[in-house]
């Protein structure tokens, strides 16, 4: 009955001689799929801000797959203009892969408005933007070609559950997860699959920055899920995305709380679609262990400082 039941069907999109767009493919997750994609045999492209980390980027991906041709695009995705011309320049795309992201941790209270707004603005309205350009083109591909597109969106794990400190950050990731559901309803009549992919923390250029200014309570909270490489996120979301996964975990962590998680996501897989059914009431057990011990090393930390005061 779930083999029925689940949607959209399971699709397979190949990655070899298709064309990957990938933003912040300069550095970190982006950086490293780039490179799994191009050693797949995809035509790489790659977008961010700093065009001398693109091209240091572009020289490493062709050293790591042999393969010369990799376009590189001078952008900021705030700047709609601007995304709308890299995407004309780099040509009509098969796979769409929006990971370029920003995240400073930081308690609400403390946050200025204007670092909010900049974390909003580049996660979700860039995201928007990046889309928008995209698609006429991708749709255009896939009537074409006969084989599925993809546009794989990099959400988090603190995407699918809110963590100290990350109040600006969490929200931008969630609204991913609301515009990439409400897409996939849209895009499913061109065959084109959305996908949102789940990270843990991930060692990066990008999370060493973090470090610096993370509080303490955001990291033992974001601890309760082992940290992963920047290769192995990569891999994962590389796999979901040639099978058309919509929501694509990254740990058994991630696995877990996909489950706990799922709502009314949409589902392709029916022995996941029987592993959600089955583990709903099981899932939200172990999710409410898991916010029992967060209050409680919350309250013990704020204990503890007092008695420092
Ligand atoms: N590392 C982690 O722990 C986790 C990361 N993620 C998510 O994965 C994604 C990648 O993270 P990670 O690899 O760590 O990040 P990095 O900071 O290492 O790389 C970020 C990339 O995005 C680009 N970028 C940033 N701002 C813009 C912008 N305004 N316009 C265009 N490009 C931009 C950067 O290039 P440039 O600065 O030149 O523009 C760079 O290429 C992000 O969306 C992040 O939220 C999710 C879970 C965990
Ligand atoms: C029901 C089962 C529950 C299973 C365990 C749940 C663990 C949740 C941990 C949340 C971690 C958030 C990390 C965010 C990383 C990130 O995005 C930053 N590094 C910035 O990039």
């Amino acid at each position: 009955a779930l083999a029925f039941l689940a949607r959209p069907r399971a699709a397979r999109v190949p990655l070899k001689g298709r064309h990957v767009l990938i933003t912040g493919g300069s550095s970190g997750i982006g950086l490293a799929m780039a490179t799994a994609a191009a050693r797949e045999g995809a035509r790489v492209s790659i977008l961010a801000r700093n065009l001398a980390r693109l091209e240091e980027a572009r020289a490493a991906i062709q050293r790591e797959s042999g393969r010369g041709d990799v376009g590189v695009h001078a952008a900021d995705v705030r700047d709609a203009d601007a995304v709308a011309r890299a995407l004309r320049e780099a040509g009509p795309v098969d796979v769409l892969v929006c990971n370029h992201g920003v995240f400073v941790p930081q308690e609400l209270e403390r946050q200025d408005m204007e670092e909010i707004k900049w974390m909003v603005d580049i996660n979700l309205m860039g995201t928007f933007h990046l889309i928008k350009a995209a698609l006429p083109a991708m749709k255009a591909r896939t009537r074409e070609t006969r084989l599925p597109g993809s546009i794989a969106i990099m959400s988090s794990q603190a995407g699918q559950v809110g963590v100290y400190g990350y109040t600006a950050y969490s929200a931008s990731k969630f609204a991913l997860r609301g515009l990439g559901e409400a897409l996939q309803h849209e895009v499913i009549m061109d065959n084109i699959h959305v996908s949102l992919i789940f990270p843990p923390d991930t060692e990066t250029p990008g999370f060493e920055e973090e470090q610096k200014r993370r509080p303490e309570l955001t990291n033992i909270i974001a601890a309760s899920s082992g940290g992963m490489k920047a290769n192995d996120v990569a891999k994962k979301a590389l796999d979901g995305i040639k099978s058309g996964k919509f929501i694509v975990p990254c740990n058994f962590d991630g696995a877990m709380l996909a489950i706990a998680t799922a709502g009314l996501s949409p589902q392709s897989s029916p022995v996941m679609a029987f592993l959600e059914v089955i583990g709903a009431g099981l899932m939200r057990f172990v999710a409410l262990c898991f916010q029992w011990n967060w209050f409680s090393t919350i309250e013990s930390y704020y204990a503890k400082n007092k008695k420092r005061e």
